[in-house]
């Protein structure tokens, strides 16, 4: 029988120090997932246990860094402390000033001053002049090969310390896939100014708040709640930069007029003309500097960026179109995205699977504005996909339309996933003829998903997500069981796509299969019927034990 797991572990307490204090960490936050590799590290440096020296806030000491941690952090074993120094490579030594000391969970954090002696690995130019101050990139000083080989180990950790499962039930992760652009990919951007100082009392006292100078606008400075003025950012796409710029520059002449901080939108928009198209050729002239003209074989990509939260903003992916809310979800690196779909078309089916697969048909849980359930359509019968927001769903709903994609073959549905497996006939989707995309937020599925999702029991799964350490925990459900549900499926495959270079993000893809009865060991069943009960039955010998789990 297999070890029945704990139902939600999503949520830990950890007392605070003298105050007796608790503060929440939850599954796959920054926090959660640093404390594993800080436990990690002083598991395998246990040898100066007992002379433990605990680093005093606001002094600085030099470090010698021995490894990045999954948070893009620089890990260094001192005195029975881990100090996290940002901007650190493995094999540098660097001074680190520390300005918190958690030393009941064993480690420090720093920031970075200088280094005293480069690491072999700190070998790139970084392309911004922002690199150590602002918080959104970590890893400009490396190498790609060597980020790509870093967010490898990065969702071998994740398996690791969030999956619960055995290591013969991980296969070994795949080399991570790169993205084409590595700077000048980012085809969305936010920045943000904070309001004036004392503009709270002002409107408290009815009074407009006034500026004495336009304030910062850009991201945060590392390690702060302040905002770092930010003229320029190399990661985002060319037509972003300059609409920044723009953007910049309306609101210094405008400062007056806001009487809060407030967030900027910069998002991409694609439009694609005919080569021989004039009246193309005159709108850019007039436009002059806004637009960035792409060559696209017989076609041209005009590319000018959105500030409106409400306009239309359109990208074209494996030349499909799809259109999107400009201040609503949409991935953010259109350069890695025909890779994925690429990749997810040569998985979905399994392995074996010629024309002749019994995949017929998909559901897109969590589907936004059809992504992947308009790209991947023309494999299957039928798709489906859902999503929470009734305006993603009109998009999606429009965008199967603009493609000419048949009405009653992609359908969607707006509604909670969590109700997924009610919302639509499942007689017509079997689920021996099913395969199910995942892409949920960052906390990653309920556990009110997961569990329909094995009642449902479809054939084969592909887990796409933003944070591997919740797609890791989801999935070590769904091959080790939840609750009182065992687990069904077994991992065929995991891989890392790196959407975001430069920074310590990795998107995670996995593909599933259910573990399926061996019949001929069954005499009771009818021969090629597979039910999801069936399925749990047989799941009890591929789910890992209790001892198992507990390694
Ligand atoms: C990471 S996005 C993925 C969107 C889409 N797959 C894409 O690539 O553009 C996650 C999506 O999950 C949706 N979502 C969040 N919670 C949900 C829920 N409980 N049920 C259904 N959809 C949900 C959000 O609206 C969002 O569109």
């Amino acid at each position: 029988m297999a070890q029945k797991r704990a139902f939600n572990e999503g949520k830990r307490h950890f007392k605070k120090n003298k105050k007796q204090k608790t503060t929440t960490v939850s599954d796959g936050s920054n926090e959660d997932v640093l404390l594993a590799d800080v436990r990690r590290l002083l598991k395998t440096t246990n040898s100066s246990e007992g002379q433990k020296v605990e680093p005093q806030e606001q002094t600085e000491i030099d470090v010698n860094i021995s490894e990045l941690s999954s948070t893009g952090d620089g890990l260094a074993h001192k005195d029975g402390s881990v100090i996290v120094v940002p901007f650190a490579v493995p094999g540098d030594t660097v001074t680190a000033k520390v300005y918190k000391n958690n030393s009941d969970q064993g480690y420090a954090l720093a920031d970075f001053v200088k280094v005293v002696q480069a690491g072999e690995h700190r070998t790139e130019k970084p392309g911004c002049g922002y690199f150590t101050k602002c918080s959104g990139c970590q890893f400009q000083h490396l190498p790609y090969a060597y980020q790509l080989a870093h967010k490898r180990t990065v969702v071998e950790r994740a398996y690791q310390n969030f999956s619960k499962l055995p290591a013969s039930a991980v296969p070994s992760v795949r080399d991570t896939c790169g993205s084409p652009l590595i700077y000048g990919y980012r085809t969305k951007l936010t920045p943000h100014f904070d309001g004036p100082p004392g503009g709270r009392q002002s409107r408290r006292k009815g009074e407009k708040p006034t500026w004495d100078e336009v304030p910062p606008i850009g991201f945060m400075l590392k390690g702060t709640r302040k905002t770092l003025d930010i003229e320029d950012c190399p990661i985002g796409t060319d037509a972003v930069r300059r609409g920044n710029k723009r953007e910049r520059k309306r609101v210094a002449e405008n400062i007056d007029q806001y009487q809060r901080g407030a967030t900027l939108l910069l998002r991409e928009n694609t439009e694609r003309v005919k080569k021989d198209d004039t009246q193309a050729e005159k709108k850019d002239t007039e436009n002059g500097d806004d637009v960035v003209v792409e060559d696209r074989g017989d076609f041209l990509h005009r590319k000018t960026c959105i500030t409106d939260q409400r306009a239309i903003s359109t990208e074209y992916i494996d030349d499909y179109r799809l259109d999107n809310p400009a201040g609503a979800f949409f991935q953010n690196n259109n350069s890695i995205l025909p890779l994925v779909t690429q990749y997810i078309r040569e998985n979905i089916l399994g392995p074996d699977a010629g024309s002749e697969s019994p995949i017929k048909n998909m559901i897109d849980a969590y589907c936004g504005s059809g992504f992947f359930t308009i790209t991947l359509s023309s494999m299957f019968k039928q798709s489906v996909g859902i999503d929470i927001s009734h305006q993603s769903i009109d998009f999606a709903s429009k965008n199967a339309s603009l493609n000419n994609l048949p009405k009653d073959s992609v359908r969607f549905i707006a509604g909670d996933a969590n109700a997924l497996f009610d919302a639509f006939d499942r007689s017509k989707f079997p689920a021996d003829e099913t395969a199910v995309v995942i892409d949920p937020p960052r906390k990653g599925c309920d556990e009110g998903f997961i569990s329909q999702l094995m009642d449902y029991g479809p054939k084969r799964l592909c887990y796409v997500s933003c944070n591997v350490h919740t797609q890791a925990r989801d999935v070590g459900w769904l091959v080790g069981g939840l609750g009182e549900r065992q687990g069904m499926y077994e991992i065929e495959s995991i891989r890392g796509f790196d959407f975001f270079p430069q920074t310590s993000h990795v998107e995670g893809v996995a593909f599933l299969k259910r573990v399926d009865k061996d019949v001929s060991a069954e005499p009771a069943s009818k021969e090629g019927e597979v039910t999801a009960a069936s399925n749990e039955d047989q799941s009890e010998s591929a789910a890992p034990t209790a001892k198992e789990n507990a390694t």
